[in-house]
């Protein structure tokens, strides 16, 4: 439903960016993007969102609702001085209109209680909560994260994920979520992506065969991530499809 074919966003007279990616999001999956820091996960996450535009190649997402992308920053970007409900329906032409919208994000995000709170009465994980709501409010065809949760400490993080994945069992909702957190690429996603160089291409597409909701502990991921480690650290041409049992 998510269709990226030959992709290239490029910067610094081709030193930068992203280049030559192709790669398609079914519907209801969940794909992660790793990569070392400056490979361009970050600028193929704004071209996939359409706040940029690639320099060639073509994105094209189908499925059939006529919906966009919703996107969660590593920030929550909030509107101090409206509350949380209001915050949730913020960008909605007729906001009144989907009040009950509204309700039932707050409420599968955990914070119906807290619908009339300003964005300075929430902690980290509640205002990163928030935002999660309004991206979903809008009902888009695919979710965006750009390391939504980097900001946030170890505890609350792993709530997060773990939120992410309850939202997931209820909705089915597709996700492309860009981290540098291997544990939570393997905790959360169905698929990932590692990009490698500058400007970044696609050097691996690993599948995780393991049924979500995973267990933290469970070693047979430890497979997994000794091959990103290997792929990130050594540079590699060409792109490698792995199937770790
Ligand atoms: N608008 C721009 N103009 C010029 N260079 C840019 C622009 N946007 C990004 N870059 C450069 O492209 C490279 C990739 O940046 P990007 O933020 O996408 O990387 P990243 O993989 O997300 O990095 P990190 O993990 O550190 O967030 C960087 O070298 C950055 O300086």
């Amino acid at each position: 439903m998510l269709t990226v074919k030959k992709a290239s966003r490029l910067f610094k007279d081709g030193a930068a960016g992203f280049k030559d990616i192709s790669f398609t999001v079914q519907k209801g999956e969940i794909v992660g993007i790793l990569g070392t820091s400056g490979c361009g996960k970050s600028t193929l996450l704004r071209v996939l969102s359409g706040l940029d535009q690639a320099d060639s190649g073509t994105i094209h997402l189908h499925d059939g609702s006529g919906k966009g992308a919703g996107v969660i920053f590593q920030e929550p970007r909030l509107m101090p001085w409206l509350s949380v409900e209001d915050n949730v329906l913020f960008g909605f032409k007729h906001p009144a209109k989907y009040r009950e919208q509204g309700a039932h994000y707050l409420s599968l995000v955990g914070l119906s209680e807290f619908s009339k709170a300003l964005p300075r009465d929430l902690s980290g994980g509640m205002a990163q909560r928030t935002a999660i709501a309004r991206a979903l409010a809008s009902k888009p065809s695919v979710l965006l994260l750009d390391e939504p949760f980097s900001a946030l400490d170890a505890f609350t993080k792993m709530q997060l994920q773990d939120l992410l994945l309850d939202i997931w069992q209820e909705e089915k909702t597709t996700m492309v979520m860009v981290t540098h957190d291997i544990d939570e690429a393997l905790h959360v996603c169905d698929r990932i992506l590692v990009l490698s160089g500058q400007p970044g291409e696609l050097a691996a597409e690993i599948k995780i065969s393991q049924p979500k909701p995973r267990s933290r502990s469970d070693l047979s991921l430890a497979s997994y991530k000794e091959k990103i480690f290997s792929i990130l650290e050594n540079s590699h041409t060409g792109l490698q499809k792995y199937s770790v049992q």
